[in-house]
C-alpha cells in the first residue's frame, strides 16, 4: 500500500539536511578561518583522491538558488550547520561577513516558508582551538558555550529549532580513536576524554539556550545504529548489548540519566581506559528532543582477539554505495527503543543513501533511492501510528556533497551536483519527493 503525505500528522515536517563543511566552499574567504577539516583534508592520505571542501557545492555563493530549489520541492524544513570558524575568529571577535551569510540564509528560508533547523557543530572545529587541545582540552566546553550563546543571540529571534552537536560519537571515535576523521588521532583515552567534553559542551550550550531563546527547542543529534548479534548465540547477544552501549547508549544515557551505560563503562575500566563523572549534572540538563541519524544496522560477533572482544560482520542484505545494508525495520526498532527508554520527542535528522547516480541527458534515474526513502517513510509512519512522538524526517541529503574521507565519490543528494559546472539537477527521487509532499 503506497503511503501518502496526508497519512502523516499535519504538523509532521519533511525536510532535507546538509552541513557547512560539506556544501559551503569559500573555505578561506570573507574572513573564514580554517577548521580541523580544512587542514585534515589537505593532508595527503586522509581523503579519497586528496579531495577537499575548498569549493564543495559553492553554497556560500549559491544559497539563494539552493533555497529556491528547496521551495520548488515543497520542503517544510531545512537542517543546516553553522561553520564556527566562519563566524568567530581566533581573537574571539565576530566575523561579520560570515554572520551576514547565515542571516541572509535564514531570512531566505523564512521568506520561502521553510523552517530552519540549525546544528551548531557538525565536525568543523576551528583549527586554532585544536591547537589549544581541541576536544581533549576541558576548556573547549566553555569556548563552545560562548560560541553557542553568540549564535543564539544573533539568530534565535528567527530560528526556534537548534541542535547542539551532530553525531558526537563520530567526532570522538572517528576523530580521536580510529583516525579516519579530523583531527586524525588514534588514542582511545583521548577519544573518551573528547566524548565527555563534547557532552559537557552540549550541556553548557543548553544552559545558555534556556536564557536566550526562551521560546525555542533544543536537542542533540546522535548516530543511531541497530546493533544485532551475527549469530544466535549467547556471546554474540552479549556483544550486541555492549556495542549498543558503545555506540548508542554512550551519547544518549548521560544526556537524559546523567550517567554512562554500566556495561560499557565497566569494559573501559577493565581495559584501564579512564572514564569521567564530572559535570554529569550539566550534561543532563533537560532537552526538548533527540535527533536520530539512522542509516543501517551493525552485526557483531564475539572475538576475544579484538581490543573490545567483538568484531563487525558484514550482513547479506542489499547494500548502498557506502557498503551499508538497507535495513528499514532497524529505523522503526531504534525509534521505538529510544522513545521507550528516554520518553523524548524525536526527529529523524538524517536518513538517506549513497547511490550509483549517473547524470544522463540531464536526468538521474535513482529509482533505488525512491525505494529506499519510501521504505523508511513507511517505518516512520509505523512508529507514529504506534504512538511514538516522531515529529519530523530530514533526508540526507539535499544535494550531493563532500562525503568526508570519501570525498565526492559518494552521492547522497536528491539533487545531483555537477561539480565541474556547479549546475544542480533534480534526481528522479527529488521529483518523486515533490509529488509525495503534495500527495
Ligand atoms: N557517511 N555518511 C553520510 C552522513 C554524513 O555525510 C553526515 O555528515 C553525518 O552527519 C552522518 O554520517 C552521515
Amino acid at each position: 500500500m503506497k503511503i501518502k503525505r496526508s497519512d502523516f500528522p499535519k504538523e509532521f515536517i519533511f525536510g532535507t539536511a546538509t552541513s557547512a563543511y560539506q556544501i559551503e566552499g569559500a573555505a578561506f574567504e570573507d574572513g573564514k578561518e580554517p577548521s580541523i577539516w580544512d587542514i585534515f583534508s589537505h593532508e595527503k592520505g586522509n581523503v579519497k583522491n586528496m579531495e577537499n571542501s575548498d569549493v564543495a557545492c559553492d553554497h556560500y555563493y549559491r544559497f539563494e538558488e539552493d533555497v529556491e530549489l528547496m521551495s520548488q520541492l515543497g520542503l517544510d524544513a531545512y537542517r543546516f550547520s553553522i561553520s564556527w570558524p566562519r563566524v568567530l575568529n581566533k581573537n574571539g571577535k565576530k566575523n561579520q561577513k560570515g554572520i551576514d551569510f547565515y542571516n541572509r540564509l535564514v531570512d531566505k528560508l523564512l521568506e520561502k516558508n521553510i523552517i530552519p533547523f540549525i546544528t551548531l557543530y557538525h565536525w568543523d572545529l576551528p583549527y586554532y582551538l585544536y591547537e589549544k587541545g581541541g576536544w581533549v582540552n576541558d576548556d573547549i566546553a566553555l569556548y563552545f558555550r560562548d560560541y553557542a550563546a553568540m549564535m543564539f543571540e544573533l539568530l534565535g529571534d528567527r530560528v526556534k529549532h537548534w541542535i547542539t552537536l551532530n553525531e558526537p560519537w563520530c567526532s570522538a571515535f572517528l576523530g580521536y580513536y580510529m583516525g579516519i576523521h579530523a583531527p586524525g588521532h588514534k588514542d582511545i583515552n583521548e577519544a573518551l576524554k573528547a566524548a565527555h567534553n563534547l557532552l559537557r559542551a552540549h550541556g553548557y550550550a543548553v544552559g545558555v539556550f534556556r536564557e536566550i531563546v526562551k521560546d525555542g527547542k533544543v536537542g542533540i543529534t546522535n548516530v543511531v545504529m541497530k546493533v544485532e548479534p551475527a549469530n544466535e548465540v549467547e556471546e554474540d547477544y552479549q556483544m550486541a548489548v555492549l556495542v549498543d552501549e558503545f555506540i548508542n547508549g554512550w551519547f544518549h544515557d548521560p544526556v537524559v540519566f546523567g550517567k554512562y551505560p554500566e556495561n560499557a563503562k565497566g569494559v573501559f575500566g577493565k581495559l584501564g581506559i579512564r572514564t569521567y563523572d564530572n559535570d554529569l549534572d550539566i550534561i543532563s540538563v533537560p532537552i526538548d528532543f533527540f535527533g536520530v541519524n539512522y542509516y543501517t544496522r551493525q552485526l557483531v560477533t564475539y572475538d576475544p582477539d579484538e581490543p573490545f572482544m567483538y568484531k563487525i560482520v558484514p550482513g547479506n542484505l542489499p547494500k548502498t554505495e557506502m557498503g551499508w545494508e538497507v535495513y528499514p525495520s532497524g529505523l522503526y526498532d531504534m525509534l521505538k527503543k529510544l522513545y521507550i527508554r528516554y520518553r523524548l520527542p524525536l526527529y529523524i535528522t538524517e536518513n538517506g543513501m549513497a547511490g550509483p547516480d549517473k547524470l544522463e541527458g540531464g536526468l538521474v534515474k535513482d529509482t533505488y533511492r525512491i525505494d529506499y526513502l519510501m521504505k523508511h517513510f513507511e517505518m516512520a509512519l509505523k512508529a507514529i501510528n504506534d504512538g511514538i512522538d516522531l515529529r519530523g524526517y530530514f533526508i540526507w541529503s539535499l544535494m550531493d556533497n563532500f562525503e568526508w574521507a570519501e570525498g565526492y565519490s559518494k552521492r547522497f543528494g536528491i539533487i545531483y551536483v555537477d561539480y565541474s559546472t556547479q549546475k544542480r539537477y533534480f534526481k528522479d527521487s527529488a521529483l518523486w519527493l515533490k509529488d509525495f509532499l503534495n500527495s
